[in-house]
This record gives structure tokens, sequence and C-alpha cells, in this order.
């Protein structure tokens, strides 16, 4: 352990020596505490972080003043459609990505380590279940679908495949999640197929540049956001992991969207087909306002604009059909090559420039009480995972239909969108219109055939509710054997022990 003498002579050298100001008067137990989590701050990077920070704050508020004028949409030649394409073509990407993963080469990886602010929960985002009748968590969802995919494959290719599941977690969510999953039995997965890792955390910084001291014995820090993956990826030697593993393509993604794809054959196999090395998956926006990143072009380079850096007045631009303008909406879904991967961490990702969030930091004031602060009053600064894009040599959009693909939770249900009754509803309605396609009837309480017009995407409760496992089905696939011209009371629960009876 190193000694207070020493952790004090790096802070002199990072400018931050006022972080040892309460440790004369501690116990030896926060002592150590405040001086272990300290230690690991390399002076040199502490003082530019905090230097950055206030240097941030210091110009203007974001968007750049000039961007609106380097921005384009996209060329149509960098982005592909899943519903916009010919069937034939559509299983052409959906049979290469699947034999890619009967090949055991692609992965997932998850982006885990935020803190669910906005949700208003204080344990990881992926143990939230949105009150689905199965009671099925965000992660439970997600490991049901990798299984699945990875049962599909291994069926059309006569081989037993594992598609690996990586899983960023922060300080914040790596002791729950790992708890969590042991108490699931990792969900029936092989627990040495799920690998968790953690990304690093940075101190938030006064305006003038201090760092923050939250407690006594304790710094306020935060994730370095999702573009910590890099960092990551590096300090555990993930990618060394992957390449053990024979791994070539992954898809990574965000805990908290509850439609999410896990490895998506057809996302996969379009990435492939095209030569990508890098790949993002975007539905039509929603409207001008709907905080999404938008994929375009800066100076003729492909990247994503994130929703607190473009004007309103730009978001609001139309094209001359009517549309919006910048409306292909990041639904952080992205596709990346391994190799793609080795040289963000080696190359590109000392380039990222950090982006600052202004937050309401609790601290404590010199007399050493602690306060909550009604305004905000620290920087916490920030790396995105797309903000490796415009390094790409040749990246590639993939746009999906929203009620198939996308519905975020991100609110609490006071919030109008994006909360747990929206994803909720998303869910159900995506399943009862599987059914129905697969040729289900649904009945009421009373035995009266329900509606049969598949409800319109963020149009509430659907009129039956369907909850199809996804160990049953991945998208939708295979449904009939057991739905086909029969009659179900509302709630249904197609699990695969239903599933089962229903096929005998
Ligand atoms: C840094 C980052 O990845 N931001 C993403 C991410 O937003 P958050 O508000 O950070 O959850 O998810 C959005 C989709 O849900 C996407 O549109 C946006 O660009």
């Amino acid at each position: 352990m190193a000694s207070e003498l020493d952790v004090r002579a790096r802070l002199q050298r990072a400018g931050q020596e006022h972080l040892l100001r309460f440790c004369a008067e501690l116990a030896p137990g926060p002592r150590a505490a405040l001086l272990a989590q300290l230690e690991p701050l390399e002076p040199e990077a502490l003082r530019e972080h905090c230097r950055r920070a206030a240097a941030a704050c210091a110009r203007p508020p974001a968007p750049a003043p000039d961007l609106a004028a380097r921005l384009r949409p996209l060329p149509p030649e960098r982005v592909g459609s899943a519903s916009g394409v010919a069937p034939q073509t559509r299983r052409l990407w959906e049979e290469e990505g699947f034999h890619q993963i009967a090949l055991n080469k692609v992965a997932v990886l998850l982006l885990a380590g935020g803190q669910g602010t906005r949700l208003g929960v204080t344990y990881p985002k992926g143990m939230y279940q949105v009150g689905l009748p199965s009671q099925k968590t965000l992660y439970q969802l997600q490991a049901e679908r990798i299984r699945r995919v990875e049962q599909l494959a291994g069926e059309r290719y006569g081989t037993r495949c594992t598609v690996p599941w990586y899983i960023m977690t922060s300080e914040f969510t790596l002791g729950p999640t790992a708890k969590f999953f042991k108490e699931h039995d990792f969900f029936h997965l092989d627990p040495n197929d799920v690998v968790m890792f953690e990304q690093r955390m940075l101190p938030a910084v006064t305006f003038d540049g201090r760092a923050i001291l939250e407690q006594k014995d304790k710094v306020a820090m935060a994730p370095d956001g999702n573009g910590g993956l890099y960092c990551a990826l590096a300090d555990h030697q993930v990618l060394e992991d992957m390449e053990r593993r024979g791994v070539e393509f992954v898809h990574v993604y965000c805990v908290d969207n509850i439609l999410v794809r896990l490895a998506d054959p057809v996302f996969i196999g379009f990435c492939v087909l095209r030569g990508a090395d890098c790949g993002a998956k975007v539905v039509e926006k929603a409207s001008p306002e709907e905080p999404v990143g938008v994929v375009c072009q800066v100076d003729g380079v492909p990247q994503v604009v994130e929703y607190s850096e473009i004007s309103p007045e730009t978001a609001r631009l139309r094209a001359p059909g009517g549309g919006l303008l910048y409306n292909a909406g990041n639904i952080c879904n992205h596709f990346f090559t391994r190799d793609f991967l080795q040289m963000a961490t080696r190359e590109f990702e000392p380039l990222l420039k950090p982006h600052v969030a202004v937050k309401k930091v609790p601290y404590v004031d010199e007399q050493g009480n602690p306060v909550k602060p009604l305004e905000p009053n620290g920087i916490k600064m920030e790396k995105f995972v797309f903000d490796v894009l415009p390094f790409a040599k040749n990246f590639v959009a993939f746009q999906v239909l929203r009620g198939e693909e996308f519905s975020p939770l991100k609110n609490a249900d006071s919030a109008e969108t994006d909360n747990r009754s929206t994803a909720r509803w998303a869910l159900l309605a995506q399943h009862h219109r599987w059914a129905l396609q697969a040729g289900a009837h649904f009945l009421d309480a009373h035995g009266a055939r329900l509606p049969e017009q598949p409800s319109p995407p963020g149009s509430g409760e659907p009129p039956a509710i369907c909850e199809i496992s996804p160990l049953v089905s991945y998208s939708g696939e295979g449904l009939e054997v057991y739905l086909r011209g029969r009659e179900f009371r509302s709630p249904l629960i197609l699990d695969v022990d239903t599933a089962r009876t229903l096929q005998a």
C-alpha cells in the first residue's frame, strides 16, 4: 500500500493536494481507503484531466458554433436497410451472420457501467424488470437471446457454437452484476463464456479544475463514459481473450434497449459482406427532439453527433421529401471487427476528445460538512463509444424498424417516454404481432375474440397479452408450429414448456 507521503507527493505534482486536507483527522480505516482510492491516479493524467475539464467549462456550451455548416447526412451507399430490401438479400445477410456465429467468430459486448440515474434505481439497469408477465429482467432477456441465437446457428450448421458475452461494468455495477449472475446461475450460460471487466473511473472536477471530495475519505468519481471501453479492453486484456477464442466480429450494445437483438445475424452478415470494420444500427428518429445521437458526416467523415451536441435548429432541418434531414437515430448497437478494436485501443483512444457533462456533485465543504448542491457545481468528463467511428476505413450504417428493435429504458415512469411502461408495451406489442403473423387468435376472459390488428408502435398495451420466451423465438421465427389456427386466452406466456406441450 502507498504511504501518505507518497500519495501526497503525487497529488502535489497533479496540483490536487487539497484531496488530503482531512487526512490527518481520519481513523486508520478510512484513511487507508482514501489513500487506496488516490494511489492509482497518475499525477500527469490527473493534472491534465482537471485542466481539460476546467478549460472545457470555460468555453461556451455545446454545440460547436460551426458544426451545422460541416454536417451532412450519410450518403445512401453507406446505409443498408433491414426492411427495405428484397427478402432474398436479407436472407443472404442472415445466412452469413449465422455462418459466422456457427464458426464461433462472433461475440457480444454489453456496456453496463452506467448508474441508472435517470431511471432512478441504485442497482445496475440490467437487473431491472419492466413488469412483464414472466417478470424477466433485461439481463435475463439478453441471456436467453444469446442462447437462442447460438441454438439457431448450431442447428443450421450442425455444430455447437458459443457467442461469448463480454460485460463492461464499473465500480458501481461490477459487484451487484456479478452477484446477480451467480444467483441466477448465469441464466444457464456457461460462466466461462460470460466475461465481466471493469471500466475506469475519473474524478469529478469543479469549474476551476479541482477534483471534488465527496466525503472526507472519498473522492467523487464517475465512470469514464461508454468510450471508456477502449481503455478497459486494454486494461483487462479482453481482446487477447477474444483472440484466444477466435472471435473476429463484436456486437457492442448498451444495456437498456429491451428489444436488442444480440449478435443479430442480419446485422452481422450485412457488415461482414460489406467488408465493414465498423457499423452502427440506426432507426428513423421519432421527432427532432428525441434524445438519440444522429449518425451523419462531419467534414465528409462518418460520425455520431450526440443529442446534447446538436442544436435544435439543426435537429429540425427537413430533407426535400419532408422527413428529418438528420434522421438516422443511433441506437447504440455497433459492429466492430476485432482488428478495428485492437487499433482503437492502441491508436485511436488517446485521440478521442472527452465530452463534458455539468452535474450536481455532492461534496464536503471546507469544514468537512457534506453538501448536496442545488445547482450544478461539477464537471464529469466522458468519452463516447462511437467516437472511434471517424477512424473507420469502411463504416456502414444499418437501418432497422423501431417497433422491432428499439425501445430504451432510460427514465422513471413520471417521464412520458422511454420508461418502464413504454418498454413493456413495445415488447408485448412485438410478441402480439409475431403471434398474429404465426396464425394465433386471442380471446378475452369471456371467450370473445380480441381484435387482430397489430397495434402501431407507441400505442400502449396491445389488445391481447402474449409474451414469447426468447428461448422459443429470437425474432419471430418458428412460431407457426405452436400457434397456427389456435385460440388462446390472453395472457399467453409462451415459454419452452408451453411450446413443448403445444407441439405435442
Ligand atoms: C454516448 C452514447 O452512446 N450515447 C447513446 C446512448 O445515449 P444515453 O443517453 O447515453 O443512454 O444511447 C442512445 C440510444 O438509446 C443513443 O442515441 C446515444 O447516442
